[in-house]
Formats: C-alpha cells, sequence, structure tokens
C-alpha cells in the first residue's frame, strides 16, 4: 500500500513519540528525501533488503529507536558517531538525517559507499563523511588509501547485522572514548548486558546501549 506523505510523517513522529522524543520538521523532510532515495536507487546500487515503502520503514523505525536511545542516554551535537557496514545507511544515515553529531559511515563496498556519500550530500550534512574499508579488531582496513579512521577517538558506535551483538559489544569498546556508548541491536528478550546503561525497545526489537571502559 502507497502512503501519501502526510501518513509517511505522522507515522514517523509517531513512532519517535514511542521511543521516547519529538522528531522535528527538518528531521521529517530528510527523513522522506531518504526513503525516496532508497526506493529509486536500491537496485542500481545494490542495496540490499527492502524496496518498498512498507519495508523500509521498518528499517527506519529501528534507526529512530537508536535515535531514542540516544535521547535517552544523552548526547550531545557535534559528538562524533561511528557506524560500522552501514549498507544502505542503517542506522548511519538514520542518525545523519535525526542528530546533529558527526557520523563516520564505514562501508567497504563500492556501490554502497557511493550510495551513502550520495545520501549524505542530498540531506545537507556534509560534515558526515563516508569511509571504504573494514573494521577489524580494533584496526582499520582501508580500501581507499588516505582515509583512516582511529579506534578509541567516538563517543558513540553501532554497527547493525555486521557482527554477532556480543561480539559488537566488545569490539565497539575499543572504538569509542573512555565512556562513550556502543548501541547493540538485539531480539527484544535478550538480557542486560554488562554496563549497559538504556535501552529503547519495541515490539521485535531492543536496542542497548553499553558503556565503554
Ligand atoms: C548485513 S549488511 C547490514 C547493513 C546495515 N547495517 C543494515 O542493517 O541494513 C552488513 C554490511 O556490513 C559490511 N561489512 C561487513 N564486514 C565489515 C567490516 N569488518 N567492517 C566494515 N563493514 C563491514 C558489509 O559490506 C555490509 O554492507
Amino acid at each position: 500500500m502507497q502512503r501519501s506523505n502526510v501518513d509517511v510523517g505522522h507515522h514517523l513522529t509517531a513512532a519517535a513519540t514511542r521511543f521516547g522524543f519529538e522528531l522535528e520538521a527538518p528531521a521529517v523532510d530528510r527523513l522522506r528525501l531518504l526513503l525516496g532515495l532508497w526506493q529509486r536507487f536500491g537496485r542500481a546500487f545494490n542495496l540490499s533488503g527492502a524496496s518498498d515503502e512498507a519495508g523500509l520503514l521498518g528499517h527506519v523505525l529501528e534507526g529512530l529507536q537508536v535515535v531514542g536511545l540516544a535521547h535517552k542516554v544523552g548526547y550531545q551535537s557535534a559528538q562524533r558517531w561511528l557506524d560500522v557496514g552501514s549498507g544502505a545507511g542503517f542506522p548511519g544515515l538514520v542518525i545523519a538525517a535525526c542528530l546533529e553529531v558527526q557520523v563516520t559511515l564505514v562501508e567497504p563496498r563500492e556501490r554502497r559507499a557511493s550510495f551513502l556519500d550520495l545520501a549524505v550530500n542530498q540531506i545537507g550534512r556534509r560534515d558526515c563523511r563516508v569511509l571504504r574499508g573494514h573494521i577489524e579488531g580494533a584496526s582499520w582496513r582501508p580500501i581507499t588509501a588516505g582515509e583512516t579512521v582511529v579506534a578509541g577517538s567516538f563517543d558513540w558506535a553501532s554497527a547493525r547485522a555486521v557482527f554477532a551483538p556480543e561480539v559488537w559489544v566488545e569490539l565497539g569498546k575499543r572504538w569509542v572514548k573512555p565512556g562513550g556508548v556502543v548501541v547493540a541491536h538485539v531480539k527484544a528478550e535478550t538480557g542486560a548486558f554488562h554496563g549497559e546503561v538504556g535501552r529503547v525497545d519495541d515490539e521485535r526489537w531492543s536496542i542497548r546501549g553499553v558503556r565503554g571502559g
């Protein structure tokens, strides 16, 4: 079923309210723009997963849970956020659309990284950057020479569907500063992680924040 723009905006703002924050009009506009880009370019850039609006909205809503966690735990503008294995931009592009944090989106695959570049520019977030390469433990293996990313330098780190959650929580702690927060996506029934500082739940997925040492 095709929703009107009004419906989509209402759906997004209602979800944000459910996740404990107010989604402002510029963020709604950016998310609408992104939904258009995912639908238009999904096939050409080989972005895996849903390309219909209902499926995409599911991914966006899970990203809004992450934004809700950032509000709940307490983020500050201009903080540095690392999103590993962004793929089509989940949750990295949703974060860039909603929060005034500097997002570094890491994605090894060329066409996906090109799409992320395009999308970051289209939503007017040129302060965010897209890097092609792999995160391996606390090491960075670049594909594009000269691009660096330094372990222990981020305030927040997320990775959805890239590593097993318990592996990611330990790995992510190496990428955040002391006191930084690692964001994990887990099934709702998963027990609390050691050092967990907040969670935002929906029916299927639970987003957890774990404080780095
Ligand atoms: C299953 S997709 C998930 C994409 C997105 N996070 C999402 O939830 O839709 C995993 C992505 O992680 C990337 N990836 C895999 N291993 C990686 C690594 N070691 N460092 C950075 N990215 C990685 C892949 O290229 C792929 O785009």
